[in-house]
């Protein structure tokens, strides 16, 4: 059916064709007759279908005028008024004439009608044929309808009319135009004679033109084409006639028959010529374009027949040639070139418009780069500033260390040099009796319960430093400890020792129960760890080198339980300058009464050495609290030891303790007083050890000088005394050797030295000679650094002894603790570089205050040096107790503890000084249990008794053997 569609020739003339070529028999004339028979014929029928229609719309009564099937005069006649066209088409078109002149019927019909009449007819027709105009339909000339005018084109304008009206009541369904497509509407109204003969046959011929269906549009030239294909079907209806009229009834079928076989030869005929004209044309189509292939041609023909099927229905209802139809491909072609080229124009005006799109974004961000180039080198160079300020400020870092670290020890300066802690120790498990002595306890502050004839009250109240009470930790003790050991890192001196009766807790406070624990740990574990963490945290600044020194004092004889040295020493990488301090951390003998132990022999004897230290401390003690010119400090070898950490450059600390029996109340009440006594002591400001390698090449050089002078000074003494070689004399001899050195050090200083091989020292590869060698030289007697009094600067240490633990014997408790001490005694009998130099020099002057009167009685042996310091001992006390009374057991009140050693008794706070004299009935009964301190303190009353004091204090009190080794110290 599209070969159809697209066919340039109709059915209806081939078919005419072939009945005219069938009736070719009846001559030329005859067929110019029926043409123009045919002819007249169709315009009747046209206007018979006009006036019919026109009568149907206006009624019989408004068509009477114009009959059904009008002569061309009568239907001009009819219509010449206007009347009749005005009605019809103000129905088909409401409105279209607004005004029509009506007039009486006959005045149309009587020729003298009224001018004005006529008048008002011409401007019915004039209004009609603007209206069909403005419509789009066909007009006519309004002469068409005068007398002796033509009617074929108020024919066509009426039936156009009607054509328009069935397609506006079919639904006016798209938008009539002027030629658009209408299916012309076969109602066969205006049709009834072909309807009754030949409609089916016309019929099938005329569908073949295949128009669209529907009457979708309307146009004139479909109602031309309609007409066209009208009369065609009635010239065809025509010439079937003519050829069929003069033929018999039975003749007819094989005629049409006949007629039809030609008709659809013809027509097959016609179809294979036009296949071939297509494919001619696609081919000439494919040939003026080179880069179309023929597939794509075909494609593209098809995909044009599609889209143009109604348009190529149309060409080929309206006859278009194949060369037209080339033409209108050509043009679609190039159609389609064009709008190919638009599209491609289109994409590279929008791949244009991308690339401006990413010029734009690549430029954008160059700009974003080139903005963050800039914030980056601003805040490079903010960072930069700031770390040059940090840079500075860590260089200032150390200035500030440094200026804290003066701060802090000023900060602790002036809360006093000498700081005095009590403790009271919590009763021990399975103790009955649990009535403590103390009643409270606040801060620094211990009020102690006491018997009516201690106080009016019943209670009496001591201020110290700081008080801990029974149920204090050893890590809080420690807390308030550790500023001083954080001192000794900075070049001071620091002095700690525990005092108080035996039991009292002084052991628990240092090293800790027996049984050691983390938590159990005393002052001594963590200060050293305390020292040895500070130093691995200044390392970067500082670099530390500690050494640690253990020394027992027995029977007033200096033992090293470790090793012959020196100190914390540092040197700051910064500066260069060094530094040095030392900390002496002493567990003193317990200081109870001595009746209280009955000991004799040797135990006694022992306890005479101690009395002896403890006395020494009381002495040195009370002279740095009185201020006093002269401080003896080389009583004891306590004291001796001590004196750097008890002199005007050390930080002290003493940790008094106390039991809370109520049984033990007179010897806390001593221990107490004898304590408030000590926290009053002031020794001035502490300095540091510091020294620049300068100053310290000048004391060496002095320290020479000063021992060349004293080599000749005895040289000199030799010469004058030759022959008398005794030992005493010899050993004042400054020695020229080692050997000679240590054999003076040996009587003189009454110091022993033991070396054990088997000894944990040895465990820990460490030799006592190399220890000695490697020690940084002895410092020069009397140096500037050491105390101001002459007498002590050449007989002590001075800096140069440090590092001492003071430890005792414990007779009593031998067992473990014996065992415990072999691993820290020595065999040998070297002695430390220190102690030659400081008591070798001259025995003599170690003890300047004293008649040294007994010099030959200090001979070589270790009993008769003892002894001889007992002497001397004795010798001190025998003076002092000229002025005071004897001691009594009663001795141990707080109010006598220091006047022995005052030089004015006046001055005493407590004004005590003028207390009673007393008999003391228990020292003659038991004269070795009395206690130690307190009897060193003679009380007028026995100044007056007579009682010799020195027998009575060395009879009469006795320490308590119970001390254990201090293993822990050097662990
Ligand atoms: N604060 C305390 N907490 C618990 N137990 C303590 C405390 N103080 C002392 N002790 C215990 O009391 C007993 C005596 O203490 P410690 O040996 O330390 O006294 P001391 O004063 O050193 O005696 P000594 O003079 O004989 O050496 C020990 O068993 C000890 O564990």
């Amino acid at each position: 059916m599209a070969t159809e569609q697209v066919l340039p020739f109709s059915v209806v003339s081939v078919v005419e064709e072939i009945l005219q070529q069938h009736g070719n028999g009846t001559g030329t004339r005859s067929r110019e007759i029926d043409l123009a028979s045919r002819k007249a014929d169709e315009a009747s029928l046209r206007r018979y279908e006009a006036a019919g229609w026109l009568r149907k719309m206006i009624g019989v009564v408004g068509g009477k005028d114009l009959p059904a099937e009008p002569s061309e005069e009568e239907f001009l006649l009819g219509l010449r008024s206007g009347i009749i066209l005005c009605n019809v088409i103000n129905k088909v078109q409401p409105g279209a004439v607004p005004k029509v002149v009506e007039g009486p019927c006959d005045s149309v019909t009587v020729p003298d009608g009224a001018a004005l009449s006529a008048f008002q007819y011409f401007e019915n027709v004039r209004n009609f044929l603007v209206a069909v105009e403005e419509m789009g339909l066909p007009t006519f000339e309004a002469s068409d309808l005068g007398q002796g005018g033509k009617s074929a084109r108020v024919v066509n304008c009426v039936l156009a009319l009607k054509s328009y009206n069935e397609w506006k009541q079919n639904g006016g369904v798209g938008t009539w135009k002027y030629g658009g497509s209408l299916k012309p509407q076969h109602s066969g109204t205006g049709k009834p004679f072909m309807r009754k003969v030949t409609e089916p046959f016309m019929n099938s011929f005329s569908r073949t033109t295949s128009l669209p269906s529907g009457g979708d549009h309307f146009s004139y030239d479909d109602l031309g084409h309609d007409l066209n294909e009208s009369s065609a079907s009635r010239s065809l209806h025509m010439l079937v006639r003519a050829v069929i009229s003069n033929k018999k009834q039975e003749e007819i079928p094989y005629i049409v028959e006949s007629m039809l076989n030609k008709v659809m030869e013809e027509f097959e005929r016609r179809l294979v010529s036009q296949q071939e004209l297509m494919k001619a044309t696609a081919k000439d189509l494919v040939a003026s374009s080179p880069g179309m292939s023929l597939e794509t041609t075909s494609s593209d023909i098809k995909m044009e027949e599609e889209t143009s099927t109604p348009i190529k229905a149309e060409e080929a209802s309206s006859g278009i040639t194949a060369e037209e139809y080339c033409s209108q491909e050509d043009d679609i072609h190039d159609e389609k070139s064009k709008i190919q080229l638009l599209k491609q124009q289109m994409m590279v005006e929008q791949q244009h418009k991308h690339i401006q799109e990413l010029k734009h974004a690549l430029h954008s961000t160059k700009t974003g780069m080139q903005f963050l180039k800039i914030k980056y080198q601003e805040e490079f160079n903010i960072l930069g500033k700031h770390l040059y300020g940090l840079a500075h400020a860590a260089s200032g870092y150390q200035r500030v260390l440094e200026e804290n670290r003066k701060l802090y020890n000023q900060v602790q300066d002036l809360k006093g040099n000498i700081r005095v802690y009590c403790r009271v120790r919590p009763f021990l498990p399975g103790q009955p009796n649990r009535f403590s002595t103390v009643d409270h306890i606040e801060e620094g502050n211990i009020t102690i319960i006491t018997p009516s004839k201690y106080g009016k009250e019943g209670r009496k109240s001591f201020n110290f430093n700081k008080v801990f009470g029974p149920t204090a930790t050893q890590e809080e003790v420690f807390a308030d400890t550790q500023p001083l050991i954080r001192s000794v890192l900075d070049g001071y001196n620091v002095c700690i020792f525990a005092y108080g009766q035996t039991g009292s807790g002084k052991t628990y406070t240092m090293s800790g129960p027996d049984e050691l624990t983390e938590e159990s740990q005393g002052v001594n574990y963590r200060a050293l760890s305390d020292l040895f963490l500070l130093s691995d945290q200044r390392k970067e600044i500082i670099c530390y080198e500690i050494s640690v020194q253990m020394l027992e004092i027995y029977n007033e004889q200096v033992r090293d339980l470790l090793a012959s040295d020196v100190h914390v020493q540092g040197r700051n990488f910064t500066s260069g300058t060094m530094i040095r301090g030392s900390m002496h951390l002493v567990d003193l003998a317990g200081s109870e009464r001595v009746d209280k132990s009955e000991v004799t022999g040797d135990r006694l004897k022992e306890a005479q050495h101690i009395n002896k230290s403890l006395s020494a401390l009381g002495d040195v003690i009370s002279s740095l609290a009185q201020k006093s010119s002269h401080v003896p400090y080389r009583n004891s070898k306590l004291t001796q030891l001590l004196q750097d950490s008890l002199g005007g450059q050390a930080k002290t600390l003493m940790f008094v303790h106390i039991s809370p029996e109520h049984d033990a109340l007179g010897e806390t009440i001593s221990t107490l007083k004898f304590a408030e006594r000590v926290a009053t002591v002031e020794l001035g400001a502490a300095r540091v050890n510091k020294d620049s390698s300068e100053v310290k090449e000048l004391k060496e050089q002095i320290a020479n000088l000063k021992a060349a002078l004293v080599r000749k000074e005895g040289d000199s003494e030799h010469s004058q005394n030759s022959g008398c070689s005794t030992p005493e004399r010899l050993r004042m001899k400054p020695g020229t050797g080692d050997s000679s050195r240590r054999q003076s050090m040996d009587n003189a200083g009454n110091i022993e030295v033991r070396s054990n091989s088997s000894s944990s020292l040895r465990r820990r590869s460490l030799d006592l000679n190399d220890l000695r060698t490697k020690s940084p030289p002895w410092p020069p007697v009397g140096s500037p650094a050491q105390n101001e009094n002459e007498e002590d600067k050449e007989s002590v240490s001075g800096d140069w002894v440090d590092k001492v633990m003071v430890n005792r014997h414990d007779n009593i408790k031998s067992g473990d603790d014996e065992n415990l001490l072999g691993q820290w005694e020595l065999d040998s009998r070297q002695l430390p570089e220190p102690f030659y130099q400081g008591y070798a020099q001259d025995p003599s002057k170690i003890y300047p205050e004293q008649p040294f009167n007994n010099k030959t009685s200090t001979a070589n042996n270790k009993d008769n040096q003892e002894f001889d310091a007992q002497s001397r001992r004795s010798d001190v006390i025998s003076t002092d107790s000229d002025e005071l009374e004897a001691g009594t057991s009663d001795s141990s009140e707080p109010d006598l503890l220091w006047k022995s050693n005052l030089p004015r008794e006046s001055s005493l706070p407590n004004g005590l000084g003028s207390k009673p004299k007393k008999t003391n009935t228990k020292a003659i009964k038991r004269p070795e249990t009395k206690s130690l301190i307190p009897s060193l303190i003679p009380s007028p009353s026995k100044k007056r008794n007579g009682v010799s004091p020195v027998t009575s204090k060395l009879g009469r009190h006795l320490v308590a053997a119970d001390v254990k080794r201090k293993t822990g110290h050097a662990k």
